[in-house]
């Protein structure tokens, strides 16, 4: 179906200016994943940063998630035809430990992963052009798309909870492919689509 300018118009990623989406570049110290694991002083990391690394952002209303037109919109706009709806916590997630880390190995997807919170939080991890961890702290309400081919990671914060829907272009296909995959035609094509100098593609 034909998508109207009001669809496009609401399908925007949020303004830069308005997005409330916090991230920061990370130290590499071993202590728990779960913590923060912020520099100090603290180094944020802009959301117009992370638009350059082909990162897409959302606030929507995680209360009406399942009448939103604004979601709808996305949904239409970026051809997300499928969704399910995934809690990641110790009693609700069969396998959990082997899950929590598998999320957290470092790896890539053929396509988008694309994730919007609706009750809990979690950190999403992105290595940025020059190889440094941004940690992205997600929360209800916010939807995020990681660009295929990025290198990137999952964890629960330390409230160990995070209910989220997942969203596909077509039938879902989750396999990560851990670091390193430089040679892998996702990863080069990213490279070459987000490097300095190329035009960031939405
Ligand atoms: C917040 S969604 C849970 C993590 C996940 O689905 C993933 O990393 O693929
Ligand atoms: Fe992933």
């Amino acid at each position: 179906m034909a998508v109207s300018e009001v669809e496009y118009h609401l399908a925007e990623p949020q303004p830069v200016e308005d997005s409330e989406l916090e991230a920061w570049y990370m130290d590499d110290l071993p202590a728990d994943q779960r913590l923060p694991h912020r520099l100090k002083p603290n180094r944020p990391a802009g959301v117009a940063q992370l638009r350059k690394l082909g990162v897409l952002s959302w606030k929507l209303n995680p209360v009406q998630y399942e009448t939103d037109p604004k979601l709808q919109a996305i949904c239409k706009v970026r051809g997300y035809s499928y969704q399910d709806i995934i809690t990641v916590s110790p009693e609700k997630l069969p396998a959990y430990e082997q899950k929590i880390k598998s999320f957290f190995e470092e790896h890539i997807h053929t396509d988008e992963e694309i994730r919007y919170i609706l009750d809990g939080s979690g950190y999403f991890d992105v290595r940025d052009l020059n190889d440094a961890w941004i940690r992205i702290a997600c929360k209800a309400g916010d939807m995020i798309v990681l660009p295929e081919g990025i290198y990137h990671r999952f964890t629960l914060d330390e409230g160990n909870y995070t209910k989220a829907m997942r969203l596909f272009v077509g039938e879902p296909v989750w396999t990560p492919y851990n670091r390193p995959q430089d040679q892998h035609s996702s990863r080069t094509k990213y490279v070459e689509r987000f490097t300095a100098g190329s035009i960031p593609v939405q």
